[in-house]
């Protein structure tokens, strides 16, 4: 099924959020689909609003106004919770428990409780059993949450920066096993991460966060397809903003370089490259805000 009734991983209309009643929105307006069976990149400068996101998807916060439906279910809700894992920063474990403790209290809360896929994910790591959990590093605690998330056999997998802190050799592995358990089971993975390069090869969408807006919600593939960048003599600048959306663009000396995202055949003599997934998303986290976007921005809140 396609179009707005389609069941997607997230779905977000008019979706707003702020920490107290008179705070800043951390989220407003918010629209996009995340489809199921995605690994979902969510990427957005520092305070942009991913782990509210997540934290409101997880049923941890609630949407101040507008909806966030995960799986078509209201996030939080006794369904929402059987279907969907989410891992926070802060991993909250019970540090005096063991490994073997914490393992035993996802199955008993969890029916779909797989345990050979948690105990691989510990094992792997070199944890054992029967270590407690607060004298773990906290990379292994890492370990010990994803393999509870995963465990669960959820649906959809919320991550916040999962692997902000494990080694390059524990990133991998886990990166591996996250793109395993969503080719073998179709389960869709939404995963904040400012470690772009990582996202190249492991997810197929990307949902872009700026100031609390969703700035682009929207296929890998077609992302990269659709982006070009294009280096040319600088005084063909406004051309080029006439023909197609120049989403960055840099001048040295005589020389432009411009991302820009085409909206038809590319005309002129432009040398043209195809953009990395990280160079597109860079472009569109650098972005200057246009000025009479903003200042809408700014009338709205001061009137809210
Ligand atoms: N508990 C809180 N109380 C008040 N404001 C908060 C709270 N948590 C976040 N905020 C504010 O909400 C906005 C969005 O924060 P959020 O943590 O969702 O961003 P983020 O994109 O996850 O940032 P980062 O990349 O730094 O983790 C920011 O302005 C932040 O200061």
């Amino acid at each position: 099924m396609t179009g707005p009734d389609a069941p997607a991983a997230l779905r977000a209309t008019g979706l707003g959020f702020r920490y107290r009643r008179r705070g800043g929105w951390a989220l407003r307006d918010c629209e996009f689909t995340v489809p199921v069976g995605r690994i979902a990149a969510l990427v957005g400068r520092n305070g942009a609003g991913k782990s509210t996101l997540l934290h409101l998807a997880g049923g941890l916060l609630r949407a101040g106004s507008g909806e966030l439906g995960v799986l078509g279910l209201a996030p939080g809700t006794a369904e929402a919770r059987a279907r969907v894992a989410l891992l926070t920063q802060d991993k909250p474990l019970y540090p005096r428990f063991t490994v073997a403790d914490t393992l035993l209290m996802g199955e008993k809360l969890n029916s779909s409780w797989d345990r050979t896929a948690a105990e691989r994910i510990v094992h792997e790591g070199g944890i054992p059993l029967h270590a407690r959990v607060g004298e773990l590093s906290p990379g292994r605690r890492t370990r010990v949450a994803l393999a509870l998330a995963l465990g669960k056999r959820p649906e959809l997998l919320l991550l916040d920066e999962p692997l902000a802190d494990l080694d390059p050799v524990a990133r991998g592995e886990i990166m591996a096993e996250l793109m395993a358990e969503a080719a073998e089971r179709g389960t869709s993975i939404v995963l904040s991460s400012h470690v772009l390069p990582e996202l190249e090869e492991t997810c197929d969408w990307v949902l872009v966060l700026r100031d609390g807006h969703a700035e682009l919600s929207e296929d890998a593939e077609t992302l990269r397809e659709s982006h070009a960048v294009l280096t040319g003599p600088a005084d063909r600048a406004d051309d080029l903003a006439a023909q197609h959306t120049v989403v960055q663009g840099r001048t040295a000396g005589r020389q432009l370089t411009a991302l820009v995202r085409r909206r038809g055949p590319l005309r002129g003599d432009w040398h043209v490259a195809r953009p990395r997934l990280e160079d597109i998303l860079i472009g569109y986290l650098r972005t200057e805000e246009e000025p009479g976007r903003r200042d809408a921005r700014e009338r709205t809140e001061a009137a809210a």
